[in-house]
């Protein structure tokens, strides 16, 4: 009973006896103390309600420290549920301010946490006393039939921890080790300073059984980038000179990261500003997030660099965009390429490819290649995608809701506007181009069109969206195209958008359809956003309340930008009237 002598359990009708009964029935005494124990370090901050949200729990970091503790010990929870597979813990607020941090779980496959645990995870995170959080834990324990204790004593939990550069970072990890260590038996093994992307990739990695260290990522990286470049038409002969790519690290990970590859890049000419090393501040404007949100050339560059390509990441680097400054601008504006020109790029490269093989296809089993993206995509791309016989589908925002829809495709591309996106290679296609490659005549074109494939399944991240891996692979794409920057953004032309974050008392008032593109409520508000649609010529508008920051966030596209930024005010004031 020494256990709860510690703990004052108040004036509830609550017995310590009873607690000790219906917690022992999942987990065992030791198990219990040790949570009640650590919990006691992490006192759960007032009137703060806390949500995993789009892409995992996020705010002011000093709020933190009880949320990531608490991760901590869904992870391990995790691992054991899934048979003591490795999980990820990523410690970062992505392009959110600096002295924002945040915390997402990667699961086995590399992939998001779970939605199924996300509920457990709001739960824990609120819980607002020690006693509460065991109870819940337990209970959790009991209803998935986790197996901890002492019978477990040979097989326990394995948790990766990384975290990009926030100053916040390494005490908030060391509040996640305790949580991870508080369930008996499991391990938190620091990884360090890594972009997002890289620990998804390195635990997907760790439990296929391959080589998963940060190393082998980047040997990865630069072997395939390699092999793609050495299946160039004619060696680059005839095509466009390489030209140079500037990256702008949002002063986070993503530009430290990409100075550690650059060693080993030798066909990229490239230059890479706002490391953070020369006194930026990480997201202030600089990044993926700012640039594609506000269409400005982001600090550092400027009239020096007109008509040159830039590429710029977010904090954590899993988003890239790219942009350029046209010779006419006198202002800061910048020319664009977002994640759905990324998009384009890709599906035609792989297009390419697959037309080359299909053609060879004497069995006609053609490939199943589709496309996703969400509400927020240019509408533009989307006629430009379906003008090339792509089958597109669209999903909810979120990386989580995207990938799911991918993975339904022998070869699925996902991207969000914001630059986030990735590739994936159904396991069944790859092994079929892996056996095609070896029946094909080297030196044939369908050979290389399969060899291509087979690269490009290597070079890009099929955990997550992953800044790294998208430049390399855009820029071998250009340099295989001999396309400039300006001849790539070409494609199409982008129908002007805005987008507006609106502050309002309680975000969760609004309630939109699955498809996020109509508000069910505040009810009468949807009619009053239809009536001014109808105004603009190729108008469109739609709000929902953000995951990821306390805002309603309206988009407007519309066919010139004037009426694009009316149309946006206009439901932006709606919003404020309906809600405000
Ligand atoms: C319009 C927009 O860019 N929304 C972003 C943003 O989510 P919100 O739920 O809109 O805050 O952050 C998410 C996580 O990075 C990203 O997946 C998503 O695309
Ligand atoms: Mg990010």
């Amino acid at each position: 009973m020494f256990l709860f002598d510690r703990w004052d359990l108040g004036a509830s009708s609550f017995s310590p006896l009873s607690l000790s009964h219906s917690l022992t029935s999942a987990m065992d005494e030791s198990q219990i103390a040790s949570l009640l124990k650590s919990s006691e370090l992490f006192p759960t901050p007032q009137s703060v309600k806390l949500s995993y949200g789009t892409a995992g729990f996020r705010g002011d970091a000093k709020l933190l420290d009880s949320t990531v503790y608490r991760v901590g010990i869904l992870s391990a929870l995790r691992s054991l549920k899934l048979g003591s597979s490795t999980v990820g813990l990523m410690i970062t607020a992505s392009h959110n301010k600096v002295s924002d941090n945040g915390i997402k779980v990667a699961d086995p496959s590399g992939g998001m946490l779970s939605q199924e645990w996300e509920p457990f995870a709001d739960q824990i995170a609120n819980a607002s006393s020690p006693r509460e959080l065991v109870s819940l834990i337990r209970e959790f324990v009991e209803k998935e039939e986790i197996a901890i204790g002492e019978e477990k004593k040979n097989k326990s939990a394995e948790v990766w921890l990384g975290r990009d550069t926030r100053p916040s970072g390494e005490s908030l990890l060391r509040a996640a080790e305790i949580g991870v260590s508080s369930i008996l038996g499991s391990v938190a093994i620091d990884k360090g300073i890594l972009t997002t992307p890289q620990l998804h990739w390195m635990v997907r990695a760790k439990n296929k059984g391959l080589k998963a260290t940060e190393n082998d990522y980047f040997e990865n990286l630069f072997t395939s980038f390699r092999c793609l470049i050495d299946l160039i038409p004619n060696s680059g002969k005839d095509k466009l000179e390489v030209s140079k790519v500037i990256v702008d690290g949002a002063n986070g990970v993503g530009g430290l990261k990409l100075e550690e590859l650059r060693e080993s890049l030798n066909n990229l000419d490239l230059e890479i500003r706002n490391t953070g090393r020369d006194g930026g501040v990480l997201n202030e404007g600089v990044g993926a997030d700012f640039v594609q949100k506000e269409k400005v050339v982001p600090l550092g560059f400027g009239s020096k660099d007109v008509e040159t390509r830039c590429a710029s990441f977010d904090g954590d680097a899993d988003r890239l965009v790219y942009f350029y400054i046209p010779t006419e601008s006198s202002t800061d504006k910048v020319e664009l390429l977002d994640g759905d020109k990324i998009l384009s790029l890709f599906a035609l490269f792989i297009k390419e490819q697959l037309n080359t093989l299909d053609d060879d296809d004497k069995e006609g089993t053609r490939s199943r290649l589709g496309v996703v993206q969400t509400a927020y995509a240019n509408g533009a791309s989307t006629d430009y995608l379906k003008q090339l016989g792509l089958d597109v589908v669209f999903a909810k925002t979120g990386v989580k809701h995207l990938h799911e829809k991918a993975a339904e495709f022998d070869i699925g591309i996902y991207f969000e506007a914001n630059g986030h996106g990735t590739i994936l290679f159904s396991e069944t296609f790859i092994s079929l181009l892996v056996a095609k490659q070896k029946d094909l005549t080297q030196g044939s074109e369908e050979h290389k069109a399969v060899s291509r494939l087979v690269a490009v399944s290597n070079l890009i991240n099929q955990a997550v969206g992953d800044a790294l891996s998208g430049l390399l692979l855009v820029e071998v794409i250009l340099q295989h195209m001999g396309w400039s920057v300006q001849k790539w953004n070409e494609l199409y032309k982008d129908l002007p958008s805005r987008q507006i974050k609106v502050e309002v008392p309680d975000r969760a008032a609004v309630v939109t359809t699955s498809e996020e593109t109509e508000a069910l409520k505040p009810l009468g508000i949807q009619d009053a956003i239809n009536a001014e649609i109808k105004k603009y010529p190729r108008g469109r508008a739609f709000i929902r309340p953000s995951g990821t920051e306390d805002v309603v966030r309206v988009y407007a596209e519309a066919s010139t930008q004037e009426a694009a930024d009316s149309l946006a005010n206009s439901v932006a004031q709606l919003v404020k009237s309906f809600l405000g």
